[in-house]
């Protein structure tokens, strides 16, 4: 093939592996091998000295995350990539990698709960300080930034509200002060952005979710430069946390990744269906959907992303209680946390995945009590509007 980049599905289902050198495998070998034997005593002393390369221990390397790690680089246009246990793992191996006491990371004001925690609550327990900035105004960050800061942090979209950041303006200040940016791109996946491309330079994963889109594993990915990854494997994963992925695992997301534009678009198409429909609702207070234009970054979202998502975070009338009362009136769609699955799923964030926050947090942060948030599964559309109208149609 020649030197012409491939189109994204080609890439995710071929890249990096020839079946020929893997006795004509199809599919990358699972090495279900906790460790790896030395030629001689040498080699092993060379090995642990990174002067020889080669495999020796799991919770350093295996053959079959190194698949893995080569796939989801090219995918996500960095230089290498890294597996870890989880995406949490993905999270904190990276930021004790790069961060030591009297550090500074600038963080957006809405994330996932379980990151916010480790941000908020975690971090500062070990002399890091943690500053909360809104960067749907990346002036915010200017102001706010400065030589101790060391790492600014986001989704984009976020979880649970879709909120957006410009990742190349806010890019831009944090370089500038001579900080990395790291992005968690699980929403959108590299079908949708690829924050490398846009200034970014580290990206992590919720693997979990719509990269192995099927429920059936929790992992995480990191990618960016050859020596940050480097950097992260040898110091954050081996030794802050020990977060690595299991090979089964590797397989999973592997198999998983192969249709990863196929679901998304399929994903996409459905959830801006839904969202219309959500939207034309009379028991329907708000509609959150990057693909409306209602949407109050809808130009921001036409700019960086390619499609919007599969995740709906919505209000109806009554608050938290008509958001249970709807949600329990549901039959197709399942109650129940992570997004990304081929099942439509719905949870509530301020009692459940951003219970982590304070009430008075969530209000700051643009969690509303009564916000339920849909993440948009592969059924039918017209049974998934159908299932939703049931359960609203209730709603007095
Ligand atoms: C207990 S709540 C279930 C998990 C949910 N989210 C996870 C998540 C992580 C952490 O990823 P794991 O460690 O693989 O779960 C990181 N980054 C983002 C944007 C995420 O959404 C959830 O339902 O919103």
């Amino acid at each position: 093939m020649n030197n012409k980049q491939q189109e994204f599905s080609t890439r995710a289902i071929h890249h990096g592996y020839d079946a020929q050198s893997h006795q004509g495998a199809l599919n990358p070998p699972v090495y279900m091998s906790s460790t790896f034997t030395f030629d001689t005593a040498e080699a092993g002393g060379e090995m642990f000295a990174g002067e020889a390369q080669g495999h020796f221990y799991s919770r350093i390397s295996n053959p079959t995350l190194d698949h893995l790690e080569q796939r989801i680089a090219n995918l996500e246009g960095a230089q290498a990539g890294l597996c870890t246990a989880s995406g949490m793992g993905a999270i904190t191996s990276t930021m004790w990698t790069f961060l030591q006491a009297g550090d500074e990371v600038i963080i957006d004001k809405t994330l996932y709960g379980c990151t916010f925690a480790f941000m908020t609550h975690g971090l500062p327990r070990f002399g890091v300080t943690v500053t909360l900035v809104d960067m749907t105004d990346p002036e915010n960050l200017r102001q706010a930034i400065s030589a101790r800061t060391k790492i600014v942090y986001f989704e984009t979209p976020a979880n649970p509200n879709n909120r957006l950041v410009d990742i190349a303006a806010v890019s831009q200040i944090a370089h500038q002060a001579g900080a990395r940016v790291v992005v968690d791109n699980t929403y959108a996946t590299p079908v949708l952005t690829r924050p490398i491309e846009h200034g970014a330079d580290i990206v992590v994963h919720s693997a979990t979710k719509f990269l192995s889109g099927h429920g059936d594993v929790v992992a995480g990915l990191i990618v960016g430069r050859q020596e940050d990854m480097a950097q992260v494997r040898l110091v954050g994963l081996k030794d802050m946390t020990g977060a690595v992925m299991s090979p089964l695992t590797a397989m999973l997301l592997l198999r998983g990744i192969k249709t990863l534009e196929l679901r998304m678009a399929r994903h996409c198409e459905t959830a801006m269906k839904v969202a219309q429909a959500l939207e034309a609702h009379p028991a329907v207070l708000s509609v959150c959907y990057p693909g409306l234009d209602s949407f109050p970054q809808a130009d921001l979202a036409r700019r960086q992303m390619a499609d919007f998502g599969g995740m709906i975070p919505f209000e109806v009338k009554g608050g938290k209680a008509g958001g249970i009362a709807m949600m329990n009136r549901l039959n197709l769609i399942q109650r129940a946390v992570s997004l990304g699955d081929a099942e439509s799923l719905i949870q509530h964030p301020a009692s459940m995945t951003h219970s982590t926050y304070t009430p008075e947090e969530r209000a700051e942060h643009g969690i509303a009590e009564g916000l339920v948030r849909l993440s948009v599964g592969l059924e039918g559309v017209q049974d998934i509007i159908d299932d939703l109208y049931g359960a609203l149609s209730a709603h007095n």
